[in-house]
């Protein structure tokens, strides 16, 4: 199938169309994108010629960043039976004419015909594993196309496609091998859908997807394996008669609910948190939280802990305060153990006065690390959670909690399977859960999609570091309620605040997630990673962590913002 465009204008339409749609936030099912495709898409292989397209515009930004020219590089094409397969192959056909040696492997004895032959009048050299390589000489290639299945695939990848990936995966993960891997659609080989990982998967530096993100790309384990994910427009409907499986907030929101005082605030209307952290075994946990909150921007941080955690609070915070007394949200159990039975006392005293007793809405507040385990036995005693109420389990503590709940699960199913663990537990406890996976997840008690968040650089993985984002979380909550007590003393209407006019679980949910985008912000920050792609970062304490809250909040602000559009995050990184 010959082309009549000349190799200046498909380079130029190559990278319009990579450009990302960043509007697109929610991932929706495999089966309903499909369905909304099909009208426009059969007969017809134009759709197929502007995915080609993207992606081969993805590629050579990829060659240029990783060896400056186009000219003379190697690129391996692997492709499946399907369409997934077309794109890489018509891709792969656009990149020999821009002067790359490609190859192109199949892992079917039925490519697509059309692009096959296209494929081959432009140069490509198509070979068969094991065959040894025409073109590329058995030399590694510089870029691989993973072109094997997209979102027509279901199982793990047959035995002839895992096959071709073996090797490339053995060759070590993005950054520490020397090819870099583009894929189309998504990685081949996850779970379209659910983000599962049913058997190997190539991770992709790269990936490049249409309409809209897949489950897969948003949802753990398979999310970090995509890379950086293009979502690129080809003209093609977005299937919203259907519910979303996930998606990312708009960061426009987020910043929307962080407003910074006025003339008219004083202490109180930006929130008061009480903090239940730390405990005689954990006392530097108290120091970690009421840090998270003062740094997160909170109008007041009150402290209740034994008392060698509340001397180590004032010695590094004096501004904290040691009695607890009205808060708009509170904090419990950061840094405590539930087999330390009088610290359990207290933490259940502080959750038996703010879980619900009947239909109203309950003390707003944040159920982290060893208030979580006390949470059955409260329930069973007829208390209720509702959506103010945020749990911040980790697999292992969402898996126990799960069990306590009479849910049996593991802490292996849960990573297996995380967005169906939160969401079961919201369901299960009727609160909202963020669960801390990579990238972190926050289900609503109500259902719908879960939110999707970069759970920031793996240099938070520290101690202590959940601490903070307890303590950042709770400041959060309190300022959000704090807004929502003031819009509610005035005439509806009059008064339009942060998040006083959402609905209780969407104002909890969003406030959920502008915290780990803080968090995942202040980790980026003070790993110096925010400096950008490349910038591998350095270790980090969580008390950094706490320290660059409020950076990244006046960068988050910047977006809510954009008259006042301060330095950007690579800028604050220098500092
Ligand atoms: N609808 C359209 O016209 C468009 C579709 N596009 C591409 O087309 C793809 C969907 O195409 P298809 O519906 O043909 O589906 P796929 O290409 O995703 O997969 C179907 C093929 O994979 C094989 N397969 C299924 N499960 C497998 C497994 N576990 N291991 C190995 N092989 C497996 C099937 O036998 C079949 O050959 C999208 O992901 C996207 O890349 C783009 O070209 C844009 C336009
Ligand atoms: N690989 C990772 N990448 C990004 N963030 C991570 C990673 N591992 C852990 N984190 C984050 O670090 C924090 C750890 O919290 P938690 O497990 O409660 O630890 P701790 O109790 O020591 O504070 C969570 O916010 C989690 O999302
Ligand atoms: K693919």
């Amino acid at each position: 199938m010959p082309t009549a465009m000349s190799d200046a204008r498909v380079l130029e339409a190559a990278e319009c169309a990579a450009t990302p749609t960043l509007a697109r936030r929610a991932a929706y099912p495999a089966r309903a994108i499909a369905r909304a495709e099909a009208p426009l898409t059969a007969g017809t292989d134009q759709y197929m010629r502007r995915a080609a397209r993207a992606v081969a515009g993805a590629c050579l930004a990829e060659l240029r960043e990783l060896r400056g020219s186009v000219a003379g590089s190697r690129v391996l094409v692997l492709v499946g039976g399907g369409r997934n397969g077309g794109d890489a192959l018509l891709a792969g056909a656009l990149l020999a004419r821009r002067g790359a040696r490609v190859e192109a492997r199949p892992a079917t004895d039925h490519p697509h015909g059309a692009a096959l032959s296209e494929a081959r009048a432009a140069g490509v050299a198509v070979a068969d594993a094991p065959a040894p390589s025409p073109v590329l000489g058995g030399a590694a290639a510089d870029l691989i196309i993973d072109g094997l299945t997209g979102i027509g695939a279901s199982g793990p990848l047959r035995p002839r496609a895992a096959a071709l990936i073996a090797p490339l995966i053995a060759a070590g993960a993005p950054g520490e091998r020397a090819f870099r891997v583009l894929a189309v659609d998504v990685p081949s080989g996850v779970g379209v859908d659910d983000g599962s990982l049913p058997g190997p998967v190539l991770a992709a530096d790269r990936t490049v997807t249409f309409t809209c993100p897949r489950g897969a790309h948003l949802l753990p384990p398979a999310a970090p394996l995509s890379g950086r994910v293009d979502v690129v427009d080809l003209g093609l409907p977005v299937p919203t008669g259907s519910e979303p499986l996930a998606s990312v907030p708009d960061p426009a929101l987020l910043a929307a609910l962080l407003r910074a005082p006025g003339a008219t605030d004083h202490k109180y209307t930006r929130g008061v948190v009480g903090l239940h952290a730390g405990s005689e075994a954990y006392p530097g946990a108290a120091v970690l939280a009421v840090s998270g909150a003062i740094r997160a921007g909170v109008g007041m941080a009150r402290i209740q802990a034994p008392r060698r955690a509340v001397d180590l609070v004032l010695a590094s915070r004096p501004e904290a305060v040691p009695a607890i007394g009205r808060c708009q949200a509170i904090v419990v159990g950061p840094g405590t153990h539930r087999a330390d039975q009088p610290r359990a006392e207290e933490l259940r005293g502080a959750l038996r006065a703010a879980l619900r007793r009947g239909s109203g809405e309950g003390q707003w507040a944040v159920i982290d690390a060893g208030a979580l385990p006390l949470l059955p036995d409260l329930l069973g005693e007829g208390l209720i959670c509702g959506p103010e109420h945020v749990l911040t389990p980790h697999a292992g503590e969402a898996a126990a909690l799960l069990s306590g709940l009479g849910l049996p699960a593991t802490r292996e199913e849960v990573e297996a399977a995380p967005a169906s663990a939160a969401r079961g537990l919201a369901g299960a406890t009727g609160a909202t859960v963020i669960l801390k996976a990579v990238p972190a997840l926050i289900a609503r008690p109500g259902g719908g999609p879960v939110l999707s968040l970069d759970a920031g650089p793996g240099w938070l993985a520290t101690a202590g570091s959940g601490d903070v984002l307890a303590g950042a979380l709770g400041a959060v909550l309190a300022a959000v309620r704090a807004d929502r007590e003031r819009a509610e003393g005035h005439q509806r209407g009059e008064l339009s605040i942060g998040a006083a006019g959402l609905l209780l679980e969407d104002a909890v949910a969003l406030a959920a997630a502008a915290s780990v985008r803080l968090h995942a912000d202040a980790g980026r920050l003070a790993s110096g990673q925010a400096l950008g792609r490349g910038h591998e970062g350095r270790p980090i304490a969580a008390l950094d962590v706490a320290d660059h809250l409020s950076c990244a909040r006046q960068r988050l602000r910047a977006q809510a913002l954009p008259h006042d559009q301060p330095a950007s995050l690579a800028e604050t990184g220098r500092n």
